[in-house]
């Protein structure tokens, strides 16, 4: 393995149930120590992608290499080395909390310390309660332990924070940030917007197998030279919103330039997404 191998490269992968095609034709870099968030309505094909990519399911066509090896022919050597968070969780029903994550550092050469990693997730206080009986945003913080507790290079997290309430999210992506400090690579996949907008230094979305934009936030978001974004650092009153109309009805007026819409609030990535697909992303 050579060390100046990106994290993922994933090249022209076609992955098909039957006669659906999930993945077409999908091309894609992730860089060491970033996080890439791959977004997309349900059923874009993000969990068959990162599932490729965990070694669990073999390209049918095109190719995949993670940290320079093949997930799945180099499988014993690369397992150890990634740290993978399942959507809808991973655990068996009856085991307890803590049970579960000491198990999993177990597997592991050099694990974190449990105990640690689980009050900084906030599970301090439900370790003894089994699987079945944790709320949904506690299953996802224990996957995502169980992801973590082998201080794996590079971590796979499908929507990571889906039923966490706003604090737990933040305690999430302030966890993700410090894992990128310390040179850990996270791909994620999600359907908010605001935490590809929040966390992402790359953002590839996906629709209908395909990649349909890839970028920083900032670039996705931007926008062409014919529109104008004005950024603030208050927010307007409505007074004063009414009179920048008014002085932007002028000035347009003067210059002979039509103005065709103006919007308070920034252009988000959920806008591009409605751009590029004229459909919404939540409703896909
Ligand atoms: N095991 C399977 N058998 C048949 N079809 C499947 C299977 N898994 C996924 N699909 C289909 O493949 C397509 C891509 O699914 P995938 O789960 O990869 O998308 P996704 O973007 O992760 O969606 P979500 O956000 O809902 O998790 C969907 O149309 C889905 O219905």
């Amino acid at each position: 393995m050579s060390d100046a191998s990106p994290a993922v490269a994933v090249d022209g992968l076609v992955m098909r149930y039957g006669d659906k095609v999930a993945v077409d034709g999908l091309s894609l870099v992730v860089e060491r120590a970033t996080i890439t968030a791959v977004l997309g309505p349900n059923g874009a094909g993000k969990t068959t992608t990162l599932e490729t990519c965990e070694g669990y399911r073999r390209p049918q066509t095109g190719a995949v290499r993670v940290l320079g090896l093949d997930p799945v022919r180099d499988r014993r050597e690369l397992l150890p080395r990634i740290g993978v968070m399942l959507q809808g969780g991973g655990a068996w029903s009856g085991v307890r909390a803590m049970e579960m994550l000491d198990h999993v550092a177990r597997l592991h050469a050099h694990p974190l310390d449990t105990g640690e990693l689980a009050e900084r997730l906030g599970l301090g206080e439900c370790g003894k309660t089994p699987y079945r009986r944790l709320s949904g945003g506690q299953q996802q913080r224990l996957g995502l332990a169980m992801a973590l507790v082998g201080r794996p290079e590079i971590v796979f997290v499908d929507e990571p924070t889906a039923g966490m309430d706003p604090q737990a999210r933040r305690t999430t992506w302030e966890l993700l940030r410090e894992l990128r400090e310390d040179g850990v690579t996270v791909v994620l996949t999600t359907h908010y917007l605001d935490e590809a907008e929040q966390l992402a230094d790359q953002v590839h979305i996906i629709d209908r197998g395909r990649l349909i934009a890839s970028g920083t936030p900032e670039e996705l978001t931007r926008g062409s030279s014919a529109t104008v974004r004005l950024v603030v650092d208050q927010e307007l009153p409505g007074a004063t919103e009414a009179a920048l109309r008014a002085a932007i009805d002028r000035w347009s007026a003067d210059h002979h330039i039509g103005v065709r819409s103006i919007s308070f609030g920034s252009r988000t990535l959920e806008d591009v997404f409605l751009e590029l697909t004229g459909r919404d992303i939540e409703h896909g």
